[in-house]
């Protein structure tokens, strides 16, 4: 076993670990203590944390390690069944990611055919920016839709209206979801007889539980209508997206026993979709603006970069990306200083298996410290401050692998929607500092909204004001 904290039993470390702060800050003290490998104990659960960029991608690629914790959390969205592509496990997994990687690419995903949706959706976003120019303002949700109208053009052939308030109710319920499993219920993850001990009105109240519920209730039925609407229309012969090819897949295997392709995956699978889609890339886009209301003068460089690259009357394009290594740059240096997902998605081994000369117990939960490999002196010249330049080489061409560079995760789990996330990225933030100069608002500081470490899992980004003044030029 790797060295480590056993802590008390029953509790394990959880009593060190609250006295310590957040669990980012009891990470960083084992981190130091134990170093790149080491085991904690969370009340029953047995952790195995890697702070190593190369140890995470020997224990991520090991496929002896990709299951998930049957975690309280997780599996409430899931009704406690395995099903779905982010939480499930074993055969389920295998066939519904390899599906959904087959089909997303087939309708576009990483093709440059998605272009025209990705443009159309960033001008709707940028027409709608445009009406609140001047004035301090905190970024809307209009954003979530504009990029979850991208994934759901692949997954349903469908766009929302970025300020459709019916769509808008599910995004805000998915960005709540993120909240709640970061809050107390995961105290149910770590002490599971807590599930059946504790009275439901404290399930309910302190935890969250029925919202949660709720919310996933409320997400099931608005999925099923799409579905639904796809199972009436669906012409064979004309497969328009992932969810046709799916239905598609079902009828092929009809009904059959073994089958893991069943309308109840379907559905979790969009929900994963759709939940794992929008908010990350969405906030990931608000880390891009705050960062750029901080820091004008790398908003500057930006701008002058697009001025050469993108003609005053043009819309900036994926042709435009080798043009664009600053700005892509910067997106990088945006990935690492949030570091959205702080330890990636718990893996789970899923039998005895060997790690960098440890041996790792079936059930040990094995977390990938993001978080720590995106500060660490070892890959980054200067990791504490925003610095672009850590993914330029000496020509001024950016450098989009790093070692210590996980934002996506690595291996066999790695997010499955990185090349989506990466173009609407690109072009989303192109097209803002096309059109816009960003700043803060008058006398405020917004540097005091970066590195906050309270959300245990999480690095999303508080609400903030900005103000956008429009570049002089056309469209
Ligand atoms: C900036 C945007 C994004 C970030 C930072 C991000 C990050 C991550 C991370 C860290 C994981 C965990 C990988 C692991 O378990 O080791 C993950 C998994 C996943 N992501 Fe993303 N993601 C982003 C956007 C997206 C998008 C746009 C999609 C939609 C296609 C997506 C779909 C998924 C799915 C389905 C999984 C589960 C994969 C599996 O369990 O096999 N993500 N993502």
């Amino acid at each position: 076993m790797p060295p480590g904290d056993w802590g008390l039993p029953i509790f394990g470390s959880i009593i060190s670990c609250a006295c310590g702060g957040t669990l980012s800050q009891y990470i960083k003290q084992l981190t130091i203590t134990y170093g790149a490998i080491f085991h904690m104990k969370l009340g029953s659960r047995l952790f195995i944390v890697i702070s190593d960029f190369h140890i995470i991608k020997a224990a991520f690629g090991n496929p002896d390690i990709q299951g998930r914790p049957n975690f309280y959390s997780f599996k409430l969205f899931k009704n406690f069944k395995n099903l779905g592509i982010a939480v499930s496990e074993g055969k389920v997994w295998q066939n519904g990611r390899r599906f959904a990687m087959r089909h997303l690419k087939e309708f576009g995903m990483g093709k440059s055919s998605l272009e025209e949706t990705i443009q159309h959706e960033a001008k709707e976003l940028i027409q709608d920016l445009a009406l609140s120019t001047g004035i301090p303002k905190e970024l809307s949700w209009n954003i979530n839709v504009a990029v979850l109208n991208v994934l759901w053009k692949l997954v349903a052939d469908r766009r929302y209206d970025v300020k459709d308030t019916e769509i808008q109710h599910f995004v805000k319920l998915t960005s709540g979801d993120f909240d709640d499993i970061q809050g107390p219920i995961a105290l149910l993850d770590i002490f599971p007889f807590l599930i059946f001990l504790l009275p439901k009105i404290l399930k309910d109240k302190w935890m969250n539980v029925h919202k949660m519920e709720n919310s996933r209730d409320q997400v099931k039925e608005f999925i099923m209508s799409v579905i639904r609407e796809h199972q009436v229309s669906l012409d064979p012969s004309n497969p328009r997206d992932y969810i046709d090819m799916y239905l598609l897949e079902i009828n092929k295997h009809n009904g059959g026993l073994e089958s893991t392709f069943t309308l109840e995956d379907l559905l979790e699978s969009l929900k994963d979709l759709f939940n794992a889609g929008s908010e990350t890339t969405s906030s990931t886009l608000r880390w891009f603006i705050l960062y750029m209301a901080i820091h004008p003068d790398i908003q500057t460089k930006i701008h002058a970069e697009l001025d050469h690259a993108v003609p005053k009357d043009k819309f900036p394009t994926l042709q435009d990306r080798n043009k664009l290594h600053y700005l892509e740059a910067v997106i990088h240096e945006v990935h690492r200083k949030a570091s959205l997902a702080k330890f990636g998605l718990a893996h789970t081994a899923t039998k005895d298996t060997r790690v960098h000369g440890y041996t790792i117990p079936k059930g040990a939960i094995v977390l990938a410290n993001i978080e720590h490999c995106h500060n660490n002196h070892d890959y980054w010249e200067k990791p504490q401050e925003f610095y672009p330049e850590h993914f330029l080489d000496q020509q001024g061409r950016v450098v989009l692998k790093r070692d210590g560079f996980l934002p996506f995760s690595l291996g066999r789990r790695q997010c499955l929607g990185e090349s989506l996330a990466r173009t609407t990225l690109l072009i989303f933030t192109a097209a803002i500092l096309h059109q816009f100069v960003i700043t803060a608002p008058h006398g405020e500081d917004l540097s005091s909204g970066v590195g906050t470490e309270e959300n245990p899992l999480f690095n999303f980004v508080k609400p903030f004001k900005v103000v956008l003044h429009k570049k002089e030029r056309v469209m």
